[in-house]
């Protein structure tokens, strides 16, 4: 069992990004830890860190580059010691860590899908020709367009809080969040609806909270294998081993989502031309435990239908 709990004049420390909803995800963190092992919340301190992506705010993310943009001093902070875990949204971490770290606890998964959120109209479908759809994600500008192609998708970055006010202020018609993000804010009723899986298949590890840790810290691996999800761990390394297989990044427009029931695994998988000109998707079952060996068949067929280029930008 686990020695050397964390104590007040010890704490634990979690890193985390300072956004509202990266600090709800964080202090969920807590909670689950402190629930698990009987110890007050001041056993854990909550250490928040700017990240290279909450500095720039002002351009868009595919022109920063990169998907650690929002991780790297974090795991920097933990290699040196200054936090013992950091709490992260999957959906935006690398398929690999840094040398030294392990990315393997994860809460249990909130609501997957994506919210449509708009002041004036129900629905996508509503939307006049040349109506602004505002969204800074490849995934959702892609998949918006493959539908509704007379649709125009403008630049549209920032935390819930700042997407909402640029709604407010006519930036955009519309805008697509996280359902999870919305509900663990306590914000779901801004969404019209939550659209489903079928209609806008979501990114992969949407709603899933990752924990990190350094790979030789045993106290930390012990006290996160008390609050681990199995399920959702399960979910995800098929959903990951899809995303790893095509290669993903923050620049390629790529979709994938895992399910479970009984002891079988249905992975669906979706990938796009970044102009929002084609997609191309694809779903399978697996045995649950074979679910990376299927995330990474599926991208290799895709990948084969897809032919050079599909990813290149022409628009
Ligand atoms: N890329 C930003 C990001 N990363 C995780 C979430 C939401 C929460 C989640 O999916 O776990 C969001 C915002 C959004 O897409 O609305």
């Amino acid at each position: 069992m686990t020695r050397d709990l964390p104590t007040p004049t010890e704490p634990l420390k979690i890193g985390t990004r300072g956004s509202p909803l990266a600090l709800a995800q964080a202090y969920e963190t807590r909670n689950r830890l402190s629930a698990a092992f009987d110890l007050p919340e001041e056993a854990f301190e909550i250490v928040v860190i700017k990240t290279t992506g909450d500095r720039i705010i002002d351009r868009p993310l595919k022109e920063i580059g990169g998907k650690g943009l929002f991780t790297r001093e974090i795991e920097q902070a933990m290699l040196i010691g200054e936090i013992d875990i950091a709490v992260h949204s999957m959906k935006d971490m690398p398929v690999l860590q840094p040398e030294g770290l392990l990315l393997d606890t994860y809460l249990p998964r909130e609501d997957v899908r994506d919210a449509f959120v708009s002041p004036s109209v129900k629905n996508l479908a509503d939307l006049p020709a040349g109506a602004k759809v505002g969204t800074s994600s490849l995934r959702r500008k892609a998949q918006v367009l493959v539908a509704y192609p007379q649709l125009e998708v403008v630049e549209f970055r920032g935390n819930v809080q700042t997407r909402l006010k640029k709604l407010d202020d006519g930036v955009a018609a519309c805008t697509f969040l996280a359902m999870a993000g919305l509900n663990r804010l306590g914000r779901s009723e801004v969404a019209q609806c939550a659209i489903e899986p079928e209609v806008m298949l979501p990114a992969v590890a949407q709603g899933a909270i990752g924990i990190e840790r350094r790979a030789d810290d045993s106290r930390a691996a012990d006290m996160l294998a008390a609050i681990h999800h199995t399920e959702t761990g399960e979910r995800l390394a098929a959903e990951r081993a899809f995303l790893a297989a095509l290669d993903g990044s923050c620049e390629t427009p790529i979709a994938g989502l895992a399910e479970l029931s009984g002891g079988t695994l249905r992975l669906r998988g979706e990938i796009l031309r970044p102009d929002g000109s084609e997609s191309l998707s694809d779903e399978g079952t697996a045995l649950i435990e074979d679910g990376a060996q299927l995330g990474r068949e599926m991208a290799a067929r895709l990948l084969a239908r897809a032919g050079d280029g599909f990813f290149d930008w022409r628009a």
